[in-house]
């Protein structure tokens, strides 16, 4: 793929031949398996173990528990492995890292490939740093079920993964994108499709979150409008978003699992923000928020 494809991705054309993949009859069908697998969170509180940055792990954890599902966090890698057999999904979040971690993350990473244990990869960061980059480069060999990232971060880790070419217009960013969703489709659309090679059942999706978010499993792309500015305001949002979609994968395909935790977010997001005075309230009522929507008020949210 060339440069210049990555950076014309989002012309008026391309945009309607993604658009007109979201027919009623696929949407439909799609919907009522996202009002599933809110129901099937409820129902069964999977637990979806995580390995993630100290910054937000208590929002993580939280947020995992409103949405319905369990929380354990690890960082021992034979704990991590074993207990992969009680937890539905994983979740690797790479936003602090230690000097162990290098060999420790490419080891669980390891051990989920082989036993086929689903896992959702949050690269925050990504292109940042020596050691982070290694970390990222050596999931190439054996890949999460799902990557959830802001647009910076997709574009990064697909490029440091050789499915893009380098693009000179975007550039690694800290924990927040410096590039509109709309710049990372080409990438989000190639790393799905790779992502799909290894994964179990041959289904993986790619989730960029930002203003309008973008979920894809490498054939069809969907735009979620909504949530709220405010919730690049608190810190956390992104990564308790990649949380939530570790508890639904627990239940769920890839792309049902990423649409229901980005429609849920962008809903949250809205309640919450008709209803705070600030950051501290705002996260609050994002907690309160993800507790009480209801399957149908996930999925009958727009979807474009
Ligand atoms: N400007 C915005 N308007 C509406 N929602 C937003 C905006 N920016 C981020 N969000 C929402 O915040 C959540 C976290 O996304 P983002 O800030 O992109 O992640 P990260 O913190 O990893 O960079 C997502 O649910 C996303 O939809
Ligand atoms: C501030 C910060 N620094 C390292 S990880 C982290 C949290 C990033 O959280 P999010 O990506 O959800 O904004
Ligand atoms: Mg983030």
């Amino acid at each position: 793929m060339s440069d210049d494809s990555h950076m014309h991705c989002c012309n008026d054309a391309d945009n309607n031949t993604d658009n007109s993949n979201a027919d009623s009859t696929d949407l439909t069908g799609l919907r009522a398996r996202i009002a599933q697998a809110v129901r099937d969170v409820k129902a069964q509180t999977p637990l979806a173990q995580s390995f993630t940055n100290f910054v937000t792990i208590n929002l993580v954890a939280n947020a995992q528990l409103a949405a319905g599902g369990t929380a354990a966090m690890s960082f021992l890698p034979d704990d991590v492995v074993n207990t992969a057999w009680i937890s539905g999904a994983d979740y690797i979040n790479v936003g602090t890292l230690l000097p162990f971690y290098k060999d420790a993350l490419p080891q669980i990473a390891r051990a989920f490939r082989k036993t086929g244990h689903k896992w959702v990869l949050d690269p925050v960061a990504a292109g940042i740093g020596k050691t982070r980059t290694e970390i990222l480069r050596a999931f190439r060999a054996a890949p999460p079920t799902i990557v959830r990232g802001n647009a910076s971060e997709i574009i990064a880790l697909a490029t440091m993964w050789g499915l893009i070419s380098p693009d000179e217009a975007s550039r690694p960013a800290g924990v927040e994108s410096v590039d509109e969703v709309d710049a990372a489709v080409d990438a989000a659309k190639t790393l799905a499709v790779f992502l799909a090679k290894f994964a179990p059942n041959g289904q993986a999706a790619v989730a960029v979150s930002g203003a309008v978010d973008l979920v894809t499993d490498g054939e069809h792309v969907y735009r979620l409008p909504g949530g709220s500015a405010m919730m690049a305001k608190i810190t956390g949002a992104g990564c308790s978003l990649g949380g939530v979609t570790a508890t639904y994968l627990a239940v769920a395909e890839p792309l049902v699992a990423a649409l229901a935790a980005t429609l849920l977010y962008n809903r949250a997001g809205e309640i919450a923000e008709a209803k705070a005075e600030g950051p501290g309230s705002f996260q609050v009522h994002l907690l309160d928020a993800l507790w009480n929507l209801t399957p149908e008020q996930i999925a009958d949210s727009a979807i474009l």
